[in-house]
């Protein structure tokens, strides 16, 4: 593996993670680019964590190599441990301590020099909005306000690398909405970000995203890209009877799968089906049917049909 290429920020080769013979992260190969944001999605217990324990040093691999920001991991961890930000599952944040201290814990950890300590301190309240909850103890915010708190400490050093994991879980849609503005704030000031999550709307807002499942990367590129080349059409049914209809349907020849949104039945159809929509209007499966479109391809339909359901 080589370090030349300095848009390159994350490279990792047949990574695998065994526990006791099971294997969490199975034959894992990532290139992350520098300036972006890329996501891992996938369920729980896909490995995610796992991975990005591994990317992060803080957990050796079974077999196969990672480089991250050129320097070579975990052999180099010590090292990376101060040009990274890591923004655990579980919020590493202590309860009993206030912001401030949180924050000045965290700088000492980091090594800051006493003015740049303060002055960092500052700037990441106010970008935050945390100047007004100094003396709050962190234990005794609301979900967005620790969340805010969480990443104000993990970019204290203004690392060039963020991992993030499940950031948005624990938070209502307007402060996972506000946080990702500020994600892309930093990504204009040149920090690149890995996030995991289990979340469609998150992940169709990453640049890039790998498909996990069962410790496997399934699909990996832009949404865009992988909604242009999913492996099949997506045909949307109206009509009194959907339940029926999906009944019908599921395990037909050709019909990948159909689940119920609202009054809708989604259709995900195989694309080597020259003509889906009128594949399901000739079809006897949908018989009371009082519209039968094709629609455009989303994220969800991209994870079915690289997943599990899909490839059955
Ligand atoms: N230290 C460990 N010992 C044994 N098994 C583990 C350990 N850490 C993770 N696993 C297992 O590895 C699998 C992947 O876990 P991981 O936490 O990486 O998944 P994930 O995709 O991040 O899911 P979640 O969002 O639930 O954390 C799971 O089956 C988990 O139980």
């Amino acid at each position: 593996m080589s370090s030349n290429d300095g848009d390159i920020v994350i490279r990792a080769e047949g990574l695998v993670k065994s526990f006791k013979g099971f294997r969490a992260v199975d034959g894992l190969d990532l290139t992350i680019e520098r300036g972006m944001i890329y996501g891992f999605l996938g369920p729980n217990g896909c490995g995610k964590t796992t991975a990005m324990r591994m990317l992060t040093g803080l957990l050796t691999p079974t077999e196969g190599t990672v480089e991250v920001l050129g320097l070579s991991v975990p052999k180099d961890a010590e090292t990376l441990k101060y040009k990274i930000g890591y923004m655990t599952q579980a919020f590493s944040l202590y309860g009993d301590l206030t912001v401030l201290e949180n924050l000045n814990f965290m700088a000492t950890i980091y090594g800051l020099p006493s003015k740049r300590k303060k002055q960092r301190i500052a700037e990441v309240m106010e970008r935050y909005e945390l100047s007004e909850l100094g003396d709050r103890f962190a234990g005794k915010m609301s979900g967005g306000q620790r969340q805010r708190l969480a990443l104000a400490t993990a970019v204290l050093h203004e690392p060039q690398l963020l991992f993030l994991d499940e950031p948005t879980s624990a938070v209502d849609p307007e402060s996972r909405r506000h946080f990702w503005e500020q994600l892309f704030d930093l990504v204009d000031g040149g920090t690149s970000i890995v996030v995991t999550t289990h979340f469609m709307d998150e992940a169709e807002r990453c640049h890039k995203i790998a498909i996990m499942e069962a410790g496997q990367k399934r699909a990996d590129g832009a949404p865009k890209d992988l909604m242009a080349a999913m492996g099949a059409n997506v045909v949307e049914i109206e009509g009194p009877n959907l339940r029926e209809i999906r009944r019908r349907l599921l395990g037909t020849e050709g019909i990948i799968t159909a689940a119920q949104l609202g009054a809708r039945l989604r259709v995900l159809v195989r694309n080597d089906i020259a003509d889906p929509e009128a594949f399901l209007k000739n079809k006897d499966e949908t018989n009371g049917a009082t519209l039968i479109e094709k629609v455009r391809p989303n994220l969800e339909d991209v994870f079915v049909t690289a997943t599990g359901e899909g490839r059955q």
